[in-house]
């Protein structure tokens, strides 16, 4: 495919996208019927689609509409590319730009410049002051691919000696002593002889300095309450010995802790409902909850354009019958760590605020965020203390 081509198809998906359409169901959708594309067409597709959703408001102006179309000129000329040299006509390339659009296009609005959406920008101006804008700017970017060394195998230097035999050179980063930035060849990471062995696995590392942060002396049972694919599991398990029970609601998303339990050399055992509640209580229960993600807006940034108020306060809703519940499951004296990868305190501070009204028995022994101006993804994790 041409440069143009692609920018072509990546206007289809965008168009569909805009339409209601899920971000991946439109690739593939585009993807299915793309016969003629190759991987490197299909990785530059993508790309394209995700950088606009990115910066989706901040292309719109620029672009002068809210298109596809316009919302890939203006992303080109963000990018300071010659717009001419993919709007040919030629071929599968799209109609050459008009005189309309030519003279179309504006600076976008202050908070359009940063992508933030217009009903978030108070809260997240309080929450982070002069963080907020380099915040914002920063969740326009593609996110880096982060490794966690998994020290049940091996060290982080081994590993990263690993990857670099497969052509997947990295650095250590400084949020986790497991944290593996990787600098090249981004793609290869899951097919090297590093990941299949088990050496690394794929996680953010806000995410590893969050489980860094869960004190975990003198605790012998852990429950993942909301295991999911079982990223803090697997981290947990590298951290230590004791006995870990995987949970979550659609018990179909942790089908893979398994293999991945055993690629990595650790034991984690998944429980259904009926099972958690005989093996309940435990000496600390992980509440990774279901939460905007707007902290991992680089990585997911359909997640920006699509949430709202109501799907705020849905969340809200059940983030605090997740931890009353969950709070159930906690040994007396035991430790509650509720983590979200969320920017907004009404998801972080403000929940364990009002659990603490609603259990005075618990005491908070730790509340810490990450932004991604630490370099990974934004998180949060409370730490309480329940009362023996
Ligand atoms: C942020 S994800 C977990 C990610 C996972 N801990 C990891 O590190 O890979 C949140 C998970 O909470 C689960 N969940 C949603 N509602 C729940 C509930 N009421 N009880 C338990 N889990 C729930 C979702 O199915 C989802 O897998």
């Amino acid at each position: 495919m041409t440069p143009g081509a692609r920018v072509q198809a990546a206007i289809e998906c965008l168009d569909r996208i805009a339409e209601g359409q899920a971000a991946e169901q439109a690739l593939l959708r585009w993807s299915r019927g793309a016969r003629h594309a190759g991987s490197k067409d299909r990785a530059a597709v993508r790309d394209h689609v995700f950088d606009v959703l990115r910066r989706w408001w901040s292309t719109a102006a620029i672009g002068g509409g809210e298109s596809g179309r316009a919302r890939m000129i203006g992303l080109l000329r963000l990018d300071g590319h010659d717009t001419a040299a993919f709007f040919t006509g030629r071929g599968y390339d799209p109609a050459p730009i008009d005189e309309i659009e030519a003279a179309s296009g504006h600076a976008p609005d202050p908070l359009a410049a940063l992508d933030c959406p217009t009903w978030l920008a108070d809260d997240l101006r309080s929450a982070f002051g002069e963080d907020f804008a380099p915040i914002m700017t920063s969740l326009q970017s593609r996110a880096p691919l982060f490794l966690r060394a998994n020290l049940a195998r091996t060290d982080r230097e081994a590993a990263m000696e690993a990857l670099a035999r497969d052509g997947v050179a990295s650095r250590a980063h400084d949020l986790s002593p497991t944290a593996i930035e990787v600098i090249d060849n981004p793609r290869m990471a899951s097919r090297t002889t590093a990941f299949r062995d088990g050496l690394v696995e794929i996680q953010d590392a806000a995410s590893q300095a969050v489980v860094d942060a869960i004190p975990l002396d003198g605790v012998g049972r852990i429950l993942d309450y909301c295991a999911g694919g079982g990223g803090k599991s697997l981290a947990l398990a590298a951290r230590t010995d004791a006995t870990i029970h995987a949970h979550d609601v659609a018990p179909e998303r942790m089908r893979d802790i398994a293999p991945r339990a055993a690629r990595s050399g650790v034991r984690i055992d998944v429980l259904g409902s009926a099972e958690l509640r005989k093996q309940a209580p435990y000496d600390l229960v992980v509440v990774d909850a279901p939460c905007s993600g707007s902290g991992a807006w680089r990585r997911s940034p359909e997640g920006k354009i699509r949430f709202d108020r109501a799907e705020l306060e849905r969340l809200l809703a059940l983030q605090r019958e997740i931890l009353e519940r969950a709070c159930t499951h906690v040994a007396p004296g035991g430790l509650l760590a509720y983590a979200t990868c969320s920017l907004l305190p009404a998801e972080n501070e403000m929940q364990i605020s009002h659990l603490l009204n609603a259990t005075p028995l618990a005491e908070l022994k730790l509340s810490q965020s990450w932004t991604p101006l630490d370099g990974g993804d934004g998180f949060h994790l409370s730490v309480l203390q329940l009362a023996t």
